[in-house]
């Protein structure tokens, strides 16, 4: 039994806070919380906001040595269009988008699904693009100790688009490299190899 706990219940105290909460800012805006459609809404959104948020009570770190192997594979392992949605700790309001990454191996590879549930872990939390990028970044390097790990996120904020600036089509670009990819030739395979689709 895996001692890290993904999402599994809602915790009824934070939901009967959130429903309250969530019931004050619907009158707030004009809503009439009794009406037909809207009257089960404060208790959607405290258990949606209870599995956005849900990556503060978990441990990342534990996701990737509960599948840590010794292996002799010392090339690079990408992971790419890995996809993510986060909420930004300003808005409260989702960006998504996709992560690549990369590590190579120093005596031990880790299970190619824990790559995607860091991601998950982290994105689930009020964030911004960069930290998200640092965090996962950090938690491969610190974790699985390879001779290099490369991040790169390409996302969509909708608190760009759905209001304030209203930028339809702009796309943010972070990435954090440690290691060999601070190696420009190693950095730039890695580079191409994202930017392809092997088509
Ligand atoms: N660097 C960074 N900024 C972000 C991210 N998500 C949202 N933001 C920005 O956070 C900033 C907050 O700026 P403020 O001036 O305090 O907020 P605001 O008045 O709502 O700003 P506008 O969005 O320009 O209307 C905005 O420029 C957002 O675009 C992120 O992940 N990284
Ligand atoms: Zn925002």
């Amino acid at each position: 039994m895996a001692s890290y706990r993904y999402f599994e219940e809602y915790d009824q105290p934070v939901t009967d806070t959130l429903i309250e909460n969530y019931s004050k800012i619907l009158s707030s805006v004009g809503e009439d919380i009794s009406r037909d459609g809207i009257v089960k809404t404060p208790e959607r959104a405290a258990k949606a906001m209870q599995f956005l948020t849900s990556g503060n009570c978990q441990d990342p770190a534990e996701i990737l040595k509960s599948a840590m192997f010794a292996e002799a594979y010392h090339d690079m392992v990408i992971i790419k269009d890995i996809e993510l949605y986060s909420l930004c700790e300003h808005h409260i309001l989702p960006f998504f988008g996709k992560a690549h990454i990369a590590y190579i191996p120093d005596g031990h590879i880790v299970g190619l699904s824990k790559i995607p549930r860091v991601v998950d872990v982290f994105a689930r939390r009020l964030q911004v693009q960069e930290r998200l990028t640092h965090d996962i970044l950090e938690c491969i390097n610190n974790t699985l100790k390879p001779k290099g790990v490369a991040v790169v996120i390409e996302a969509s904020h909708m608190c760009m688009m759905m209001r304030g600036v209203q930028k339809q089509n702009s796309v943010t670009t972070t990435s954090g490299f440690r290691g060999q990819f601070e190696a420009i030739e190693t950095r730039n395979e890695f580079l191409k190899l994202i930017s392809s689709d092997f088509s």
